[in-house]
């Protein structure tokens, strides 16, 4: 997809990773629509916050990245691929460049910190390295990541013996061993206690910047939203119903997308 750097200070550019327009979900013919008529552009460096009360679409807007949600029309482009029109093989490919992270960390909990890691690089390998041993240049990666992480001390040990803020950074070491270009994550820190939700949201918010790459990332708590990201879409019923920078917004202007006036049960 296109484009110059705008703000070379920022490390956020204009190139589009993703490209989502007038996208509408629904996932059997007689069901509501999930999503309505949702536009979203994601660009490279950047840390998009999604904002929305519980059933308002946040997982949903995600799956439809990775072809895992109906597109019902409208389109959704992630990377050079057109997700409404790809066949087995493409679906596959996109996704092995998709990492994704998501809040119940997702590890293999009696193998090692780093074969799970490891694990990473077999999206891209496919079946044949799925039956072998892993290559000697991929533990050297998966233990740098395990560095850049901050746990590269716990790599021996099974991932169920680590804390969650721990388990959660060796599942964006695993996404990293992707070398993805574009990180979902599904409410990553949903099960982490509020200082290790900031050191995660940091490490992501940092790899956005390094990797260059969009990270977009579902949040139920505001501030740390409107702290930890560059932007941030808030989706009600399946609607954009606000969208801005983090230095546009505050919880007021961010009202809309928690608002019960209209009687809704909000989380
Ligand atoms: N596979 C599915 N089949 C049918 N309906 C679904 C499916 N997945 C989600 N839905 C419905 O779509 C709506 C949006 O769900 P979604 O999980 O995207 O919301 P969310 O904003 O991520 O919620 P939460 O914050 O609770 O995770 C809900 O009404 C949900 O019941």
């Amino acid at each position: 997809m296109s484009a110059a750097p705008v703000s070379a200070a920022a490390s956020i550019t204009t190139e589009r990773r993703v490209s989502i327009r007038d996208l509408r979900v629904r996932y059997t013919p007689e069901s509501p629509l999930v999503l309505d008529g949702v536009d979203l552009d994601l660009h490279r460096g950047e840390m998009v916050a999604l904002l929305g009360s519980s059933g308002s679409g946040k997982s949903t807007l995600m799956k439809a990245l990775t072809g895992f949600a109906p597109i019902t029309s409208g389109s959704v482009r992630a990377d050079e691929f057109d997700v409404a029109h790809l066949g087995r093989g493409e679906l596959r490919q996109l996704r092995s460049r998709v990492g994704q992270i998501f809040q119940q960390f997702n590890l293999i909990g009696r193998l090692s910190v780093l074969t799970n890691v490891l694990t990473g690089s077999l999206y891209a390998a496919g079946p044949v390295n799925m039956l072998g041993t892993f290559r000697s240049a991929d533990r050297k990666r998966a233990l740098e990541l395990l560095d850049r992480v901050g746990i590269a001390h716990k790599a021996g040990d099974e991932a169920r013996t680590l804390s969650g803020g721990q388990q959660q950074r060796v599942a964006i070491a695993r996404a990293l061993m992707q070398s993805p270009t574009l990180i979902l994550a599904d409410e990553p820190v949903a099960s982490l206690d509020p200082t290790m939700s900031r050191v995660v949201l940091e490490l992501l918010q940092s790899i956005a910047r390094d990797e260059q790459i969009p990270v977009l990332v579902s949040l139920h708590v505001l501030p740390l939203a409107l702290a930890h990201s560059d932007r941030i879409i808030g989706l009600r019923h399946g609607e954009i119903v606000v969208e801005g920078t983090t230095g546009e917004l505050d919880a007021e202007r961010l009202a809309p997308v928690y608002d019960t006036r209209d009687g809704e049960e909000d989380s």
